[in-house]
């Protein structure tokens, strides 16, 4: 009998536990879109920091469970569910902000900010809902820095691959230092000649996101097991966006560089079988 009411408690909490993650998590991500949408979409010419301030407020009053509509309600439900933060959501407000007010970077320094802003949040966002492996032994810290690294990844990636669209509507996210280094300026940018100063640049701002993956590969198998695979294939198919931007000969300008149907088919079983790693249980420093 008390084993009855064992198998009856246990058995659908298990069974509930992913489902329940991937809701939440589609909440986070459909907020994050929605975010996004404000400087990015449609009504983008419309949006002023004002409607930035209001988006704020509506993030702060869901929080305080006074959801202004359905998904609101979602990412409410979820923030009541889950140990989720206020800070990174309200950061990746600050990042439209600086979108808006911003279209040029001094160094990588300025640019790392914004990548945080606008997408290492997300990493911030999402580590409390996917969880960490209870067998785990990395420190919190190490795990939040590899998700943290796997947002500024997949950000600086995005830029990489979206130099001539960013460039169309005025915009040069790369750092201008390290352009002036290699003999580049914003004319070389707009005009978007492939040359082997470009290469040259490219090859480096690719060889920093590549470190920035590896980082945040570290971080992976210390998630809870259900939440390594989705990780683990989104990290490989973002990564190999620059693989192809190298097979484009380095033409972001007028090339998108992208990942065929068939290397996505390809990333999901491999991503399924690295997922299947056991987090590490030695380590040094013990989870705080
Ligand atoms: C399983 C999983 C990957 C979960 C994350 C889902 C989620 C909450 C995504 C939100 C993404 C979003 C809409 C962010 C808004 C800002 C933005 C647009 C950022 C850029 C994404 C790509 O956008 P875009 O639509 O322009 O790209 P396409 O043109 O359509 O290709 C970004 C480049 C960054 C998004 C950042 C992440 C997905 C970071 C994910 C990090 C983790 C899930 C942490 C993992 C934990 C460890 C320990 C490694
Ligand atoms: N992340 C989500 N995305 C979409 N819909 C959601 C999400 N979370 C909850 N919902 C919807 O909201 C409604 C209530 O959900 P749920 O039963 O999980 O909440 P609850 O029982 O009120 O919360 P709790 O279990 O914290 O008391 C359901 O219709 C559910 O489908
Ligand atoms: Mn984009």
């Amino acid at each position: 009998m008390k084993h009855m009411i064992v198998v009856v408690k246990f058995v659908p909490r298990t069974l509930l536990m992913t489902p329940e993650r991937r809701r939440a998590i589609w909440a986070i991500y459909v907020w994050c879109r929605r975010t996004d949408e404000l400087v990015d979409g449609p009504n983008a010419p419309h949006i002023t920091p004002t409607a930035l301030d209001r988006w704020e407020a509506r993030l702060e009053d869901l929080f305080n469970g006074r959801p202004f509509d359905m998904l609101d309600a979602a990412l409410a439900n979820t923030v009541n569910k889950f140990p989720v933060n206020i800070q990174p959501f309200k950061d990746m407000i600050e990042g439209m902000r600086m979108d808006l007010r911003k279209s040029r970077y001094k160094n990588f320094d300025e640019l790392y900010l914004y990548c945080y802003y606008v997408a290492g949040t997300v990493g911030l966002m999402s580590v409390p809902v996917m969880g960490i492996a209870p067998e785990s032994l990395a420190s919190t810290e190490s795990v939040y820095n590899a998700a943290l690294a796997l947002g500024i990844a997949n950000q600086l990636t995005n830029i990489l691959r979206d130099v001539g669209e960013d460039a169309q509507r005025g915009r040069i996210y790369l750092p201008q230092d390290e352009l002036a280094q290699e003999g580049l300026s914003d004319e070389d940018i707009f005009s978007g000649k492939v040359t082997d100063k470009w290469r040259n640049f490219m090859k480096k701002q690719i060889k920093r996101a590549r470190m920035l993956f590896h980082e945040a590969e570290k971080g992976v198998k210390e998630l809870n097991a259900s939440s390594r695979w989705p990780v683990s294939a989104s990290l490989m198919l973002y990564k190999q966006i620059l693989d192809e931007i190298e097979a484009n000969d380095y033409n972001n300008f007028t090339k998108r560089a992208y990942v065929s149907k068939a290397k996505k088919l390809i990333a999901l079983p491999v991503a399924y079988v690295r997922s299947l790693v056991a987090p590490s249980t030695i380590s040094s420093s013990h989870r705080n």
